[in-house]
């Protein structure tokens, strides 16, 4: 049987002045799914996500969510934080969760924090500070972040981008980790090891301005 879709876009076009980057786009993006979206520099990837997180509307077409914008946990690109960057991994994580008028962790807010440093395997660097990891622990840091509500669609720009192949493996693991425990995963990435062994469906925007 299959899974409920998340979401669902038909015909986008996404234009920026003259600019057409890319158009008569449709996918269904369905829980549990590893769902890969390719193509080269510039053919509009991170545009792209940006309409799925209701950043920015499209141009034309639809783009309907069946889940509301806080079930979506968004992994930038790669940011590389200053060594003199003073907050420890478990403040930076808990950052997500702080709220203006409570400017404090809950119980259940400390308890989701420890959480996500266990899934991300980074619980024994949990007071150290991110300024000083390596730059595959800096991405676990980042995923630990982005996961630290559980939501349930997790979308991930290029997270090994910038790791050998050690630590592209250990952000992996715990990505498909996440993804056997119901967590949908939106992927982008060059990689093609990586599409060919977690990728479970594929979107490619090479060409789609035609
Ligand atoms: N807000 C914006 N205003 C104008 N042009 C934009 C805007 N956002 C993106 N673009 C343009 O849209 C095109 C697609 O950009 P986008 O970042 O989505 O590509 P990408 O496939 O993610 O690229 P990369 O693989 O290099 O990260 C680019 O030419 C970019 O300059």
């Amino acid at each position: 049987m299959k899974t409920p879709i998340l979401i669902q876009a038909q015909n986008l076009r996404m234009q920026f002045d003259q600019q057409i980057v890319f158009q008569e786009v449709s996918f269904q993006i369905r829980q549990g799914d590893f769902f890969c979206i390719v193509g080269p520099n510039g053919s509009g990837k991170t545009t792209l996500i940006r309409l799925i997180l209701g950043q920015m509307q499209p141009t034309a077409g639809q783009i309907t969510r069946n889940l509301a914008l806080d079930q979506m946990g968004y992994m930038p690109q790669f940011r590389n934080i200053a060594t003199d960057y003073p907050l420890s991994t478990q403040a930076f994580i808990a950052l997500k969760l702080i709220h203006n008028w409570q400017p404090w962790l809950t119980k259940t807010e400390k308890e989701q924090v420890a959480t996500a440093l266990q899934a991300t395997r980074i619980w024994d660097k949990r007071k150290a500070r991110l300024g000083r990891m390596s730059g595959g622990e800096k991405q676990r840091v980042y995923l630990a972040q982005a996961i630290v509500n559980q939501p349930q669609l997790l979308i991930l720009d290029e997270p090994t981008a910038s790791l050998d192949v050690h630590a592209k493996f250990q952000v992996m693991d715990v990505v498909q980790e996440l993804n056997r425990a119901q967590t949908t995963v939106v992927f982008i990435s060059h990689d093609p090891d990586l599409l060919a062994h977690y990728g479970t469906q594929q979107l490619d925007l090479t060409g789609g301005t035609k």
